[in-house]
C-alpha cells in the first residue's frame, strides 16, 4: 500500500434508473480509513449503504469517483480486492441444497483453501456459533439465522484483512449477537479492518471505534462516537442521529400507525 490508508473513497457518486428518472444515491462520499479501524456506518433506510459496500466490494460498476481498498482500485482491480476482503451481506442467496459443511468447502475452494484446512476451520466456528450438530444437514429447511451464522463463517474463513458487514446481526438470536460482537472485537485487536453497516445504534455504539453517518447521499457526521455526541450534546447515538436528520416526532407517527390499523382518526 502506498499509505497506511486500508480504504480511500474519493468522490463517490451512483445512481440508478428509475421510471423516467434518475435516483441520486450517492452524492460525492469522501471516507479514509485506516488498518483496525471497526467502522460503524449509519444511515436510514435507503441511505445508501449497501450501495457503498458493494462499489467498495467490487460488486457494483459503472460508478463516479474512485475507491481505493488494500491499494487496488476495485475499478481496476476488483479481483484482487475480492481475494483479500470478507464480504458478508445483508441478504445472500446461498446454495441452501447443500450441508454448512459442503458450501465452506465450496467457498473454501473458491479461494484456493487447503480443505482440511478449511473442514477444521468450519467445524471449529461451526462449535462455536452451536452448530456443530447441523454441519451436514441441508440448509433449505434452516432459520434465517442459521443460514446468516453460514454467512459470517463464509465471510472470514479466508482470514481477510478487511471485513465488510452489511446488517450481519439480521436473524440471529441473543446468543448469536453476543458472539458476533466478541468476533468483531477480537478481530480488530488482530488489525483487520471492519467496515459494519447497520441502522441498529446500539449495537454500533459499541462495537465502533468511529461512526461515518450517511444521509440522503452525503455523509453528514464521522467521528468517534463521544466525539459526535459531545459535538451534538446528546448522550446517545440515537439522539445524534435524531438531533442530524431531523427525524423527529416517531412518537407521533407510531400512533398514526397504529390509530390506522384500528381505523381511529388520530
Ligand atoms: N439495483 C438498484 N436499482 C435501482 N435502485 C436501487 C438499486 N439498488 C439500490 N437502489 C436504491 O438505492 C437506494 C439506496 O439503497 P441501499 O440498499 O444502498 O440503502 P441502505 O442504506 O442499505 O438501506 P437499508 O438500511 O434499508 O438496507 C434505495 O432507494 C434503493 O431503492
Amino acid at each position: 500500500m502506498a499509505d497506511d490508508c486500508v480504504i480511500r473513497v474519493t468522490g463517490l457518486k451512483k445512481s440508478f434508473p428509475k421510471g423516467k428518472e434518475v435516483l441520486h444515491v450517492l452524492k460525492g462520499i469522501n471516507m479514509e480509513i485506516r488498518p483496525g479501524e471497526v467502522i460503524g456506518y449509519l444511515g436510514s433506510n435507503g441511505a445508501g449503504k449497501s450501495t457503498t459496500v458493494k462499489i467498495m466490494c467490487g460488486l457494483l460498476e459503472d460508478f463516479e469517483g474512485k475507491v481505493d481498498v488494500l491499494g487496488y482500485d476495485v475499478r481496476e482491480n476488483d479481483i484482487e480486492v475480492k481475494k483479500r476482503i470478507g464480504y458478508i451481506p445483508e441478504n445472500a442467496v446461498m446454495y441452501e441444497h447443500l450441508t454448512p459443511m459442503e458450501y465452506l468447502e465450496f467457498i473454501g475452494a473458491m479461494y484456493g483453501l487447503d480443505q482440511k484446512e478449511v473442514n477444521r476451520k468450519a467445524d471449529e466456528l461451526l462449535s462455536l456459533f452451536e452448530m456443530r450438530e447441523n454441519r451436514d444437514e441441508r440448509m433449505v429447511n434452516f432459520s434465517k439465522g442459521m443460514k446468516q451464522k453460514v454467512h459470517i463463517i463464509s465471510g472470514l474463513l479466508h482470514n481477510p484483512e478487511v471485513i465488510f458487514m452489511d446488517e450481519p446481526l439480521n436473524g440471529l438470536d441473543a446468543n448469536a449477537v453476543i458472539i458476533v460482537k466478541e468476533v468483531i472485537a477480537r478481530l480488530a485487536k488482530e488489525g483487520k479492518t471492519i467496515f459494519y453497516c447497520s441502522h441498529l445504534m446500539d449495537v454500533v455504539e459499541k462495537i465502533a471505534s468511529r461512526v461515518i453517518l450517511i444521509n440522503e447521499g452525503t455523509i453528514i457526521a464521522n467521528g468517534s462516537v463521544r466525539e459526535l455526541m459531545e459535538e451534538a450534546e446528546t448522550s446517545s447515538l440515537e439522539g445524534l442521529f435524531t438531533k442530524l436528520i431531523g427525524a423527529t416526532g416517531q412518537s407521533e407517527k407510531a400512533e398514526q400507525i397504529v390509530n390506522a390499523f384500528e381505523n381511529r382518526e388520530s
